[in-house]
């Protein structure tokens, strides 16, 4: 710029100069609503720890970016408090935020019967459906939630929402067996309507592919679909030869942390 600017006449200075004050604020902006919504994810994070965790117990460790925070306060509470407890996984990821703490890890097979589970959500609706799946390990995450009568979520405010799709644009991610991606996407297309790509990588060429080395498709569902019943469509979905998993988590949450933008947290049930 400082190689530009001498070049130009004053009122394109002038405009140059106000562009880079806008994106400065632009920038600056962001990075306060980043840091409030990271703030909403470690403050509830936080609060499910201390109301749920229990000396020797085994706890399900869920997976993404809301959940490392789950994993922070839990080491510094063994160390304090000096429990005994036995994480389960529910990801590679989770593995390894286990491992990097020195907690003790288990598994499913040694304990399939957890005190409770912590884990996040994509989008949480107003009867506590949640969408799961946005960091790709809905499969275990389901598998680890249902051997659990404590699922407890954590999220900030902004994956709280009326409907399903209202905040979380990406789709319902839907775990495949591989060879099949093409016939169920075809399949879940003319059943339901919509869309259902199959995940790409980021840093990979090709498909994204799981834990359990499988595909993800996102069902991006057409607005009518919201007229069924998430458990009638899921029951549906389940049975697409193909279909592994949905992360549709339907009466599963016991419980659900928001964070919020003042620095609460809102905890909801299930309705009776
Ligand atoms: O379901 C998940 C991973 O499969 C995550 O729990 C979900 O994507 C929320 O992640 P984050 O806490 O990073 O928003």
């Amino acid at each position: 710029m400082l190689i530009i600017l001498p070049r130009l006449g004053a009122f394109d200075k002038v405009k140059v100069l106000l562009n880079v004050v806008l994106c400065v604020s632009h920038l600056k902006r962001t990075l306060a609503m980043t840091n409030l919504v990271e703030e909403a994810k470690r403050i509830a994070a936080y609060q499910a720890v201390d109301d749920n965790v229990l000396n020797n117990t085994a706890v399900g460790i869920g997976s993404g970016s809301t959940v490392v925070y789950a994993v922070d306060r839990l080491a510094e509470r063994i160390k304090a408090e000096k429990l005994k407890i036995v994480c389960v996984p529910t990801s590679f990821q989770a593995r390894q935020l286990i491992l990097k703490n020195n907690m003790v890890l288990g598994d499913l097979e040694t304990h399939p019967d957890l005190s409770c589970v912590i884990d996040g959500a994509d989008e949480v609706d107003e009867n506590l459906v949640l969408i799961k799946g946005g960091g790709g390990c809905l499969t275990q995450e389901k598998i680890v939630a249902s051997c659990t009568p404590k699922l407890v979520i954590i999220a900030d405010h902004t994956k709280q929402s009326k409907n399903l799709g209202d905040r979380y644009k990406k789709g319902i991610p839907i775990e495949v067996i591989p060879l099949a991606y093409v016939p169920v996407q075809k399949k879940i297309e003319t059943i339901f309507g919509g869309q259902a790509p199959v995940r790409m990588a980021k840093s990979k060429a090709g498909p994204v592919v799981t834990d359990n080395g499988n595909f993800i498709l996102d069902w991006q569902f057409p607005p009518e679909t919201l007229n069924n019943s998430w458990e009638s469509i899921n029951n549906k979905l389940i049975l697409i030869p193909g279909v592994v998993e949905t992360g549709l988590f339907i009466n599963m949450a016991s419980r659900v942390y928001f964070g919020l933008q003042d620095g609460s947290v809102i905890s909801k049930v299930p309705k009776s």
